[in-house]
This record gives structure tokens, C-alpha cells and sequence, in this order.
């Protein structure tokens, strides 16, 4: 597999993925026309902010399994995009978190105490000593804005030097805050307008977008701003003037709208401004985690393991998946089998699980499904981008268990429907590991699924199977096995062939000629070779 690296990340992720065998590529700064040939062949991407993951860039890289973010913030990768194209969207949020949080606390002292200026002075020959009177951390108020992973570390941090805690994040509850010895309170500007210093720590989405403006800098008054979470939650020009103005005594940010080299922003010209370019995450320890960390994603995406840290795709319980793993394949072959059969357009999907593999969480096993159900119709289709396939065309999903299984230990049905009619496909594992449909349409079958099935419904007489197999032999096409089920003496039949290569149209023609044959469908379970 080719893995293109467009930002510069530690060699033991690098060297991770090329021990395990794979073509590691190195193209930092590639952007434009020259990034979208670089990932014309790219089974994976990884990345850190400094590449724009867009939609042209996955219209450009059709092998393109996965894009690994070497850090968390993910703001730079339109996930949209991904999804559409079943690409797997990783972050690796944990291994940068503690130098992240290290940065934001020393940008808190350089704020508070005019380390930068006070340096720069002096490099020049200045002894400034009366021009800095600093402020404490030491009995004041911290603000914290977003209580996640970084925000929780720096709140430990800074409380451990005597600050007190006001937190506003309502995605977390009171207790959750008190964990960390902070208040949580509801209104942001109530907690901006308590705190001699705000620190924020949320993403930034189209809801902290401005998030902090002129109204809220107004509202924190006299305390100092440290952003090292994304440009853009802080309207840059607003803090110019709310520091140079009044009421803001400076701020320290490590992160710009503008990157790299924010040049147009008046945050550079205002001396109580202190700025680092984007090193939160720049150290050695922090760099090797993340690297790491997102390459054994990137070897999972490949063996089609669960992506812990994937953001676009069914979640996966790690220590769950060698129990659900097999029947990720039963489910898409029931899917494939019932949606060949219903041959209409499907507008809802069913996919009961009965027995052991009830007790399973499985978002994954029924993303197969779907998977399995759109085969037959998309080329792109895989378990990342199948259920936003079914939402975006209005495919109802539903998804029932129950803990009893008749005959077997477990049971997955898939379930496909248009209006009054449905057509359903049961699944299991034989000895759990070899897979069999074991119903189709209510009939009870014993079939093995693989490559060409051909799925015959005929009155339950005399010699229709020995036409059948005359016809097929006929056609020079061996049958590799067969099972044939009835309702009724007399009644209606069904009879599924395993067949070794599609049966040609003439044939299936001829079946269809006698009148004891009442449908005949092929069903094909190779992607390789399904008519298209
Ligand atoms: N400067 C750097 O190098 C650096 C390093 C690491 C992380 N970061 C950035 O730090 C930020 C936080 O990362 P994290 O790992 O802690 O993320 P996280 O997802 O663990 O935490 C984010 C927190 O923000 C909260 N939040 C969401 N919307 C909010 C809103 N409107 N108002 C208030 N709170 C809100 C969430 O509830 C959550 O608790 C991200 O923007 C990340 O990209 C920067
Ligand atoms: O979100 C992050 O992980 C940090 O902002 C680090 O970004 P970087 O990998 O571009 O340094």
C-alpha cells in the first residue's frame, strides 16, 4: 500500500508502517495541483494542519482508504467529503494532549508576566526592569472554554498553582467540572466577566466560529486571553483593538485564522500580544505519540480492522471484534443476495439480530448490511459511507435484536423493502466461521455464499430439477451445488445453485420458457465480476 505523508511527522510513525511493508511517501508542503497528482494513487493520507484535506482531494485519490490526522484537530479535513467517498477520517486525540497543555500554561505566565518583551528588551541592551509589573496566577480566576481532553489538563495544571476554576462547556455537567475543582456555569460571558485570565479549549466548528468577539471581549474585562486551541474561535481584528483599547490588558495565542504566517492579522503589531506559530504539539514526546498513534490506524484501515480513533465510521469495540468480525461478511452477502432478489428500488432496510450476536454492539455488522445492499447498485460503496448512502437517499434503517435464536447461535437477517413488498436473506456461521444462508424469502436453505448463485422459484413437480441442471449443463456451466427447499408437496419451490461462472442469457431465457419455472435470478457475490 502507498502512504503519502504531507506533513512533517515523527519518523517512528514513518517507520511503523514501512516494517510492516508499505511504500511511506514524503511530500511536506504539497498543496494545490501537485497534491492532487501526489494522491491520485495514495491508499492513505496522513496528515497534521498544514494540509487541506478537500473534497477535490478526495475526488483525486479513488485508492484512498484512509486520511490519518497526526494530532486532533481536524478542522483542515472536509469529513463530509471523506464519508462520501468511504474514506476512514482518524485523529489520534490523545497523544499530543499533555504538551498541548504544557504550552497553554506557559503562554499563561509569558502573558502574565511580559516574558517575550521583557526578553526581547533586553537582548537589545534595554534593562526594562520598571516597565513589567506582572500579574499572579496564584489566587486568581481561570476561565476555561471547553472542558475536553487539553481543557481538563490545563484546569489540573493551574489549579495545582493556587487558581481557582470557572468553566463554560455545555456539552459537560456540573459534576463533571467539579471533578477538576471547577464551577461550571451556563452563560459564557458569566464566565469570561469571573476570570482574571480565559483559556480556550473547544474545536473549532461552525458554532465557535467568532466565538469569542467584541461583545465577550468586552465581557472579560481586564484578563488576559490564551488561545491555543484554532484561529477562528477569536475574532482577530476584535482583540487588536479590545487590547489596544481597553479593556484587555494582552493575550497569548498560539494559533491563527491564518496559517502559517498570519500576515494580515493586526494581532502582530500590538506589542501585549504574544504569539507562538502553531507549537502546542511540537515536542518530541507529543510528535512521536501522535505519529505513532495514527500509523497503527492506518495499519487497521488496511486490514480492515476497527479504526479506534475513526471519526466517520461505525464505532467498534477493539476487544468486540473478533466476535463480530465474521459476521461483517454474512451480513453483506445477506444484504447482496435480498437486494438482488427484491430487484427494486429499495427504499428501507431491516437488519434483525437474534442469538449471541445480540449482545454485540453492532453499528458495524449493520453498516455491512447496507453495504451488501447497495452493491449491487454503487461502485464506491464500503461500511464508512453505506450509511450515509441509505440517509441521503432516504432509505429508512432499522435495526431489532432478540436474544433467542431457533436453530442456530446466532442469526443475522437482512431485510430489504419497496412499499408492500420485502424479500428477506438469514445468515449464520457454521461451526463460527463458515458462512451459510440459511433462509430466503422464508424458504429454508443450507447455501454456501460465494461467486455465482443463481436462485431458481419453480412449482414443486417432477423433472424441473432435471431441466434445470440440462439446461445448465447445456450452457456448459457446472453447478458446484445446489439446495432445494419446498412448502408444500406440489407447491411452490426454491433452488439455489452455486454455479462456476454466470449463466448466460440464452439460458436463463430457456428456463423461463417452461412454464413450471416461475423466476430465475442471478445472484453474483464477487465485486470483481458483477456484470458492470
Ligand atoms: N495548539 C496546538 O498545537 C493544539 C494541540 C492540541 C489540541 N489543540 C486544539 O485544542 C482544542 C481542544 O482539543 P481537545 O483534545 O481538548 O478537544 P476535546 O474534543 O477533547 O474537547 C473539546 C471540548 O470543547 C467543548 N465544546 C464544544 N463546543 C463548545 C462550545 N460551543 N462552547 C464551549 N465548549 C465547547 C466540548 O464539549 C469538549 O469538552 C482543539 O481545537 C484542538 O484542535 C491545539
Ligand atoms: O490539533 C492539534 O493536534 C494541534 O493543533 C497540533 O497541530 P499540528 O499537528 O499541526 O502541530
Amino acid at each position: 500500500m502507498k502512504v503519502l505523508v504531507t506533513d512533517p511527522v515523527a519518523d517512528a510513525g514513518i517507520e511503523t508502517l514501512r516494517d510492516a511493508g508499505h511504500e511511506v511517501v514524503t511530500g511536506y508542503e504539497l498543496e494545490g495541483a501537485d497534491l492532487l497528482d501526489a494522491v491520485a494513487d495514495a491508499n492513505a493520507l496522513i496528515v497534521r494542519s498544514g494540509t487541506e484535506v478537500t473534497a477535490e482531494v478526495f475526488e483525486a485519490a479513488p485508492e484512498l482508504v484512509i486520511v490519518g490526522r497526526a494530532g486532533i484537530g481536524v478542522d483542515n479535513i472536509d469529513i463530509e467529503a471523506a464519508t462520501d467517498h468511504g474514506v476512514v477520517v482518524a485523529n489520534a486525540p490523545e497523544g499530543n494532549v499533555r504538551a498541548a497543555a504544557e504550552h497553554t500554561v506557559a503562554m499563561t505566565f509569558a502573558a502574565a508576566r511580559s516574558i517575550p518583551q521583557a526578553h526581547g528588551r533586553l537582548k537589545d541592551g534595554e534593562w526594562a526592569k520598571g516597565d513589567y509589573l506582572g500579574r499572579e496566577v496564584n489566587n486568581k480566576t481561570l476561565g476555561v472554554v471547553g472542558l475536553g481532553r487539553v481543557g481538563q489538563e490545563v484546569a489540573k495544571r493551574l489549579d495545582s498553582l493556587g487558581m481557582d476554576l470557572v468553566v463554560y462547556d455545555p456539552y459537560i455537567n456540573e459534576e463533571r467540572a467539579a471533578q477538576f475543582g471547577a464551577e461550571l456555569v451556563d452563560e459564557l460571558t458569566d464566565c469570561l466577566a469571573r476570570s482574571d485570565f480565559v483559556t480556550i479549549h473547544t474545536p473549532l466548528l461552525p458554532e465557535t466560529e467568532g466565538m469569542i468577539g467584541a461583545e465577550e471581549l468586552e465581557a472579560m474585562g481586564d484578563a488576559y486571553l490564551i488561545n491555543c486551541a484554532r484561529g477562528g474561535i477569536v475574532d482577530e481584528p476584535a482583540l487588536a483593538e479590545a487590547i489596544e483599547n481597553g479593556p484587555v490588558p494582552g493575550a497569548a495565542l498560539d494559533v491563527f485564522a491564518e496559517e502559517p504566517l498570519p500576515e494580515d492579522s493586526p494581532l502582530l503589531d500590538v506589542d501585549d500580544v504574544i504569539v507562538t506559530p502553531h507549537l502546542g504539539a511540537s515536542t518530541e514526546a507529543a510528535q512521536e505519540n501522535v505519529a505513532v498513534d495514527t500509523a497503527k490506524q492506518v495499519l487497521a484501515a488496511f486490514a480492515g480492522e476497527p479504526v479506534v480513533n475513526a471519526l466517520n465510521a461505525p464505532s467498534v469495540d477493539e476487544s468486540a471484534f473478533p466476535r463480530i468480525e465474521p459476521y461483517l461478511d454474512v451480513a453483506d452477502t445477506a444484504g447482496r443476495i435480498a437486494a438482488q432478489l427484491l430487484g427494486e428500488r429499495i427504499s428501507g432496510v431491516e437488519v434483525h439480530y437474534e442469538g449471541d450476536i445480540a449482545d454485540e454492539k453492532v453499528d458495524l455488522v449493520t453498516a455491512s448490511a447496507l453495504k451488501g445492499v447497495f452493491s449491487p447498485l454503487e461502485y464506491e460503496v464500503n461500511a464508512v459511507n453505506a450509511p450515509q448512502l441509505a440517509e441521503d437517499r432516504g432509505i429508512e434503517v432499522t435495526e431489532s435484536k432478540t436474544r433467542q435464536a431457533e436453530d442456530f447461535q446466532s442469526l443475522v437477517t437482512v431485510t430489504v423493502k419497496d412499499g408492500d413488498a420485502e424479500l428477506s436473506v438469514c445468515g449464520t456461521l457454521f461451526a463460527g466461521d463458515d458462512p451459510r444462508i440459511v433462509r430466503i424469502d422464508g424458504y429454508r436453505v443450507d447455501a454456501r455464499p460465494y461467486g455465482h448463485m443463481l436462485v431458481a422459484r419453480n412449482r414443486d413437480e417432477p423433472g424441473v430439477i432435471g431441466l434445470i441442471g440440462t439446461v445448465l449443463g447445456e450452457a456448459g456451466v457446472n453447478i458446484a451445488g445446489m439446495f432445494n427447499a419446498r412448502e408444500t408437496i406440489g407447491g411452490e419451490a426454491l433452488t439455489v445453485y452455486n454455479l462456476d461462472e454466470r449463466l448466460p442469457d440464452d439460458a436463463v431465457e430457456r428456463l423461463l420458457d417452461d412454464d413450471r419455472i416461475i423466476s430465475v435470478d442471478r445472484i453474483v457475490l464477487d465485486d470483481a465480476d458483477n456484470g458492470r
